[in-house]
């Protein structure tokens, strides 16, 4: 081959090269559409995402305790380099990487994503944390790791590393949809957000909130809450305590005695679609949201964020299809921890299916937002009902919204 000719094939070579890398690009910046992790793929990521996967410092400049018992702390973060906050729907979290003690000795870091308990505020990022002890049948057991460094030792001028919110639990912003927000505990928080933006942004928009908790030592925002519903006719208040102090006075301070249940639902709703917003402990979850789907709601209808280890299994018909074409048991190999284990669809991730067979693997959001645990997928396809926020390297998956496409092979 003479040299002009040798010369001319490189550059065309090059030029198809870079032809079909930006084609792809394009491609799957504007579909989005993988609902798979193999063992490898494309590398190019959206600026967007990059930016959102980044870490920031923020300061933290206020923090406030929001109940009587002290038990939730609010604190309030400002970004150190002076520029705009990001964006975010109401009912978003942000993820922090925090540097904790471990057991006295050095500090390690963990990553822990909180909801944004305040609408969007141009000054400001609002989470609230509720401090986790040791079950009471279980004093032995370790507190909340995260929970308790917040409340004892970070304070007004600290610095943290937080990453852009993110998340696919927020409200709709249909309008003509009443919405009904449910909050257990902690899980209230999501439902500040959401309430504080539709009174402000929709106030034609009927708001019925539901909040579930035991009496109003653990009340929190009850000053807000009781004003704002006298403040917005379209706001309907239903506090429920589930063991009231010998204090509390119903009616006054709260309107149901029980659980929030679907019966209560029934009782209090009128007729017509209804948009609900549930966050709560486990045990509220994995009761109300199948409850939800049994009365006739429509899956579309039904937005959940759940806290803690078990994921929520809806057992509704479409759900049950594509459980039962994934159910063939296929071998799962932890290379790291050294287990194969057979994955016989019981579990609603793999991270579920880890965690129940004892395996220690690092979990942030549980949600598909915050990469904690993005794991080496040695070989094998890794399914996602959707497509998680998180953007996934390639070659990696993520266990908290992954199931096996196929037998596999990870590092963790
Ligand atoms: N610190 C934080 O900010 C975070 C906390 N979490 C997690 O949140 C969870 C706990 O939330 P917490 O605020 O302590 O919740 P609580 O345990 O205080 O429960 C809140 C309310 O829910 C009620 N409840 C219990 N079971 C049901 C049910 N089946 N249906 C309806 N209501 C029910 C409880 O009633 P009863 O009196 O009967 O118990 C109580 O009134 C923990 O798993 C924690 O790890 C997760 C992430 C962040």
């Amino acid at each position: 081959m003479t040299a002009p000719l040798l010369l001319a094939w490189i550059t065309a070579a090059l030029l198809l090269q870079l032809a079909l890398g930006i084609g792809f690009a394009v491609w799957r910046h504007s579909r989005k559409p993988a609902t798979t992790s193999q063992g490898a793929g494309d590398a190019t990521v959206p600026e967007a995402q990059l930016a959102a996967a980044r870490w920031r410092e923020f300061r933290v400049t206020r923090r406030e305790f929001e109940d009587r018992a002290h038990s939730q702390c609010s604190f309030y973060l400002a970004p150190v380099d002076g520029g705009p906050l990001a964006p975010f729907k109401p009912g978003q979290f942000l993820t922090f990487s925090l540097q904790v003690p471990d057991n006295g000795a050095d500090a390690r870091a963990i990553t822990r994503c909180y909801s944004l308990s305040d609408a969007p505020d141009p000054a400001h990022h609002r989470i609230t944390i509720k401090r986790v002890a040791a079950p009471p049948d279980h004093p032995e057991w370790a507190p909340g790791l995260s929970s308790n460094h917040f409340h004892e030792r970070v304070q007004v001028g600290d610095v943290l590393k937080v990453k852009a919110p993110s998340g696919h639990f927020f409200i709709d912003a249909d309008a003509s949809v009443p919405a009904v927000l449910i909050g257990g505990g902690i899980g209230i928080t999501p439902m500040m957000s959401m309430l504080r933006w539709c009174v402000t942004e929709q106030p034609q928009r009927d708001v019925h909130l539901f909040y579930g908790l035991r009496n109003s030592d653990e009340h929190a925002f009850k000053a807000v809450l009781e004003q704002l519903a006298q403040d917005h006719a379209r706001l309907h208040l239903h506090v429920v305590y589930s063991r009231p102090g010998p204090n509390d006075v119903a009616g006054r301070d709260y309107q149901h005695r029980g659980h929030v249940d679907v019966e209560l639902l029934r009782r209090t709703l009128p007729h017509g679609r209804h948009g609900f917003y549930v966050c709560g402990p486990p045990a509220l979850m994995e009761s109300l949201v199948p409850a939800l789907v049994t009365w006739g709601v429509p899956r579309q209808d039904i937005h959940f964020e759940a806290f803690g280890p078990a994921s929520v299994r809806l057992g509704d018909a479409q759900t049950r299809e594509a459980e039962a074409e994934f159910a063939e048991p296929v071998e799962v190999a932890f290379q790291r921890s050294g287990r194969t284990l057979v994955w016989n669809g019981a579990d609603a991730s793999l991270l579920d299916f880890a965690e129940r067979h004892g395996l220690a693997v690092e979990a942030g959001c549980r949600s598909g937002g915050c990469g904690s645990c993005e794991t080496k997928l040695l070989s094998g396809s890794v399914r996602y009902a959707r497509q998680p926020d998180h953007d996934v390297k390639p070659g990696h998956c993520l266990l908290c919204v992954g199931t096996p496409g196929s037998a596999l092979v990870l590092e963790a």
